[in-house]
């Protein structure tokens, strides 16, 4: 039997740090929504007690590093499931970009897996496992749009903001996470964006209070190291965006619009120098 499940993109309306942990990681208190940008997951269960995984895609793992594999391996050990299962990822989320394109294929790998065993393991359980894997992949897992607090495994799921058209714009350039965080002085962070305000700008539908409360404490940290993302954000503010933010940490640049007549113009003054423009609906 063959199933096939979506792994959508995220991106970051709002990215606070709070502190850093004594475990390394950073405290955060993000909004996350999903954009119809998406893998495509096709599993097959193997006779043979192993996991295979392929991909169209040149440029991700396709061994243990892969997060679609991790999360194949950490159900089969915590279900004594002996059985394997070969996935092929047909990767339409570019890597390394701020859009969680790894942690939304582990995602959905869980939620692909529970579905092709038959293991009836509840979201909750999932989310716990997805939280072994990566700090993203709990939301992942749920989707929707939420606040994310913790290292980002904490969810309070909220209304889906009104719906409107996202543009998002990749520089040429792989940016880690474990890097930009490790860069940020999070003690030293003086102006903070506003989630309460995010949230009831959110669940009124104000599209305009939502462009105008988008925040990220990293983009500093990741602008500073490549000054081409600043470039990109001015682009996109010039060409016309409604709201302009980078997501998560980089360097992917998304641009909120509600009016589609603006598109062509913002689509084509980007590709004039990015090679890597999407335009995308928020998934609600
Ligand atoms: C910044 C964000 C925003 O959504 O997304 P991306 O830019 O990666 O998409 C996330 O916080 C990224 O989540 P994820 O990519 O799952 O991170 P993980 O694999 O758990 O961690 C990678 C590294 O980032 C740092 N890290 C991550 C999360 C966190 N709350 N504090 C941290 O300091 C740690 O150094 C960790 O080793
Ligand atoms: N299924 C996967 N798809 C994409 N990248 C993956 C996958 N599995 C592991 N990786 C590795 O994870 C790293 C981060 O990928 P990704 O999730 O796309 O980043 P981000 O969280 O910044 O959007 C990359 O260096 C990549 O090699």
């Amino acid at each position: 039997m063959k199933i096939y499940e979506k792994a959508p993109a995220k991106i970051n309306l709002l990215l606070d740090v709070l502190r850093k942990r004594e475990d390394g990681f950073h405290e955060v208190e993000m909004i996350m929504t999903m954009v119809d940008l998406a893998d495509r997951l096709e599993l097959e269960e193997l006779p043979r007690d192993t996991i295979i995984i392929s991909s169209q895609a040149g440029y991700i793992p396709l061994d243990e590093k892969n997060l679609a594999f991790q999360a194949a391996r950490l159900i089969k050990e915590r279900y004594d499931v002996r059985k394997g299962v070969y996935i092929h990822l047909d990767k339409k989320i570019p890597v390394a970009a701020g859009l969680a394109g790894g942690s939304s294929d582990a995602a959905a790998a869980l939620r692909g897996l529970n579905r092709l065993w038959q293991l009836n393991i509840p979201e909750d359980e999932l989310c716990r496992l997805g939280a072994e894997l990566g700090s993203d992949v709990p939301f992942c897992v749920t989707g929707g749009t939420a606040i994310a607090t913790g290292r980002g495994e904490k969810l309070e799921r909220i209304s889906n903001p009104p719906q409107c058209w996202v543009v998002l714009a990749k520089p040429p350039i792989n940016v880690s996470t474990a890097d930009v965080y490790g860069k940020l002085r999070a003690n030293e962070l003086r102006e903070h964006p506003s989630t309460a305000d995010m949230v009831s700008a959110i669940e009124r539908g104000s599209f305009s209070d939502i462009c105008t409360g988008l925040g990220n404490v990293l983009e500093n940290v990741t602008l500073d190291l490549y000054p081409e993302v600043l470039q990109l954000k001015e682009s996109m503010q010039k060409l016309g965006a409604d709201g302009v933010l980078m997501s998560g940490s980089g360097p992917t640049v998304f641009g909120l619009v509600s009016k589609e007549a603006k598109l062509p113009r913002i689509y084509n003054g980007l590709r004039g120098f990015c090679k890597e423009v999407y335009v995308v609906r928020m998934l609600t």
